[in-house]
């Protein structure tokens, strides 16, 4: 334990993330004050912890505020939704003017604006903070995505920038990303390209195996590879090569999971928030949607009795050869994810959100999920060119990555392997670098049914067309 900081922390909420955060805090030096709704969870986490820090356990809402010194700084790390107003509305007529609570749950963002605007009508300071990390990641050092006024971020600063993960650079995983919500704006986005890149692997895990037929020993040395490439690497990666090295007898553990994933929402808003502001992201989405899918079992039951219809032969492939393009096709898949996300915490703007991107992609560096050495060369990429713009970030796709994408989405397709993400992703990469899209016959057919005009490569103006000979 750090010596002591002179700062406090009230935690409600002692789950995975609560606790293991409160930890941090007391590792920190700083004296915390815990509550759970259950008070059955409290005891467990003094009697396994308590010893461990300066920690005051609480049995009331009252207690908790009663035990903090003011101005008090307050974090709530329950389920979101419905747990969390309840939280907010009992701690209410509890506190004091100057004191701030800070809501760091994945809620959505526009929760996150209805309860700033509740809580300052109260004259009381209220935070949406996004956490990521994980349970470890809470422990030794999340990334944390604070949203809100300058004024308020200096009262938690001292808090919660001891507890941040290092960003490799220096400096620490946290920092003010913008006003209002866009703390959870920010962090709705990073699950979304968690989503997309999660989704990548799996599906790249399925294409080695049946497209290509490959052992889980041989495929696990290309995850490994690609782990052990220092322009790879990323938390993402080393879990998945943590993942696939557990076995269970002769077997590995993964044959034994159901193949239906489970998902709590952060990607479906990012997906239905990207629709909204008109952001192209179908890597965000068809990793939602693949999600989705994988749980309608009936569909896929029916799904089985055309199956043959697909060639179900694999494909002969050099190892060497494959890790190398699969290396190239990967790096260009996360750059994609990475370039949606922007391109939706951009276009966040129209909502309020005047996110300080340079800031996200540093505090992204490290403690968070989809951190990765790959946001080295972004963030020097839009040093250089000084746009902050994802559009910037297409110069870091190379031609072995673009071959090699091309390459698994055909391989996949010949032998029916399913890759919705990768192909979708395969398909935002051939919009970006195609001279023309086939966007004039969908203006030419709005026109000829619904006389919606359309602009022409040769002249200016808006035109319309009788187009029936
Ligand atoms: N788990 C993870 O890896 C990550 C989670 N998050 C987010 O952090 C937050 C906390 O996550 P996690 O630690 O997993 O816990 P959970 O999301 O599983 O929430 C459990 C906690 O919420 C409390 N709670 C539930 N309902 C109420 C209520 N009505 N009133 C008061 N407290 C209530 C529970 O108390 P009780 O014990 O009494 O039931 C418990 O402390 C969530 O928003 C989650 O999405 C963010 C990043 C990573
Ligand atoms: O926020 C997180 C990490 O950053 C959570 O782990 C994430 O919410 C998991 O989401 P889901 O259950 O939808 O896969």
């Amino acid at each position: 334990m750090s010596s002591k900081s002179n700062v406090s922390l009230g935690v409600i909420g002692l789950s995975v993330m609560g606790s293991n955060l409160a930890r941090n805090a007391a590792s920190r030096g700083h004296h915390v004050v815990v509550y759970n709704r259950t008070t059955a969870v409290t005891e467990k986490f003094m009697a396994d912890h308590g010893a461990d820090g300066e920690f005051v356990a609480t049995k009331t809402l009252n207690e908790l505020v009663e035990a903090l010194p003011a101005p008090r700084v307050v974090l709530v790390m329950v389920k979101a939704g419905n747990p969390v107003d309840a939280v907010l509305n009992g701690l209410k007529p509890l506190l004091t003017p100057g004191d701030v609570v800070v809501d760091g749950g994945n809620t959505y963002y526009p929760d996150t604006v209805r309860r700033f605007e509740d809580y300052q009508a109260a004259g009381l300071h209220f935070m949406g903070m996004g956490v990521s990390g994980g349970e470890e990641g809470a422990l030794h050092g999340p990334s944390m995505m604070p949203g809100g006024s300058d004024k308020v971020w200096h009262l938690v600063k001292a808090v919660f920038e001891p507890m941040a993960a290092d960003d490799k650079l220096g400096g620490k995983c946290v920092a003010l990303t913008g006003p209002s919500a866009s703390g959870h704006f920010v962090k709705m986005v990073h699950n979304g390209i968690e989503y997309a890149i999660m989704q990548i692997i799996a599906e790249l895990y399925d294409i080695l195996k049946s497209t290509y037929g490959l052992t889980h020993a041989d495929l696990t040395a290309v995850f490994h590879a690609l782990r052990d490439d220092p322009a790879l690497s990323s938390f993402l990666l080393d879990i998945t090569g943590d993942v696939l090295e557990v076995y269970e007898g002769e077997a590995p553990l993964i044959d034994f999971i159901i193949d239906q994933s489970e998902q709590k929402g952060t990607g479906r808003w990012t997906a239905e928030t990207a629709l909204q502001l008109g952001v192209a992201a179908p890597s965000i989405m068809a990793a939602v949607a693949a999600r989705s899918q994988s749980g309608d079992l009936a569909l896929r039951k029916k799904g089985e009795t055309i199956r043959p219809v697909a060639p179900k032969q694999t494909k002969k492939v050099d190892l060497k050869q494959l890790i190398e393009s699969t290396k190239a096709a990967y790096q260009t898949m996360v750059i994609l994810s990475y370039i949606q996300g922007f391109e939706i915490i951009l276009a966040g703007k129209s909502l309020g959100f005047t996110v300080d991107l340079p800031e996200v992609a540093r505090i992204w560096r490290g403690g968070c999920i989809i951190q990765s050495a790959l946001l080295g060369p972004i963030t020097e990429t839009f040093k250089a060119t000084g746009d902050w713009t994802g559009k910037s970030l297409v110069s870091l796709i190379t031609q072995s990555g673009v071959t090699g994408l091309r390459q698994l989405v055909a391989d996949a397709a010949v032998t029916g392997t399913p890759a919705l993400c990768i192909m979708s992703t395969l398909g935002y990469m051939e919009q970006m670098v195609a001279t023309r899209l086939p966007q004039n016959i969908v203006q030419a057919l709005r026109d000829d049914f619904g006389a919606h005009t359309y602009r022409r490569v040769d002249k200016e103006g808006v035109f319309h067309t009788h187009w029936k000979a």
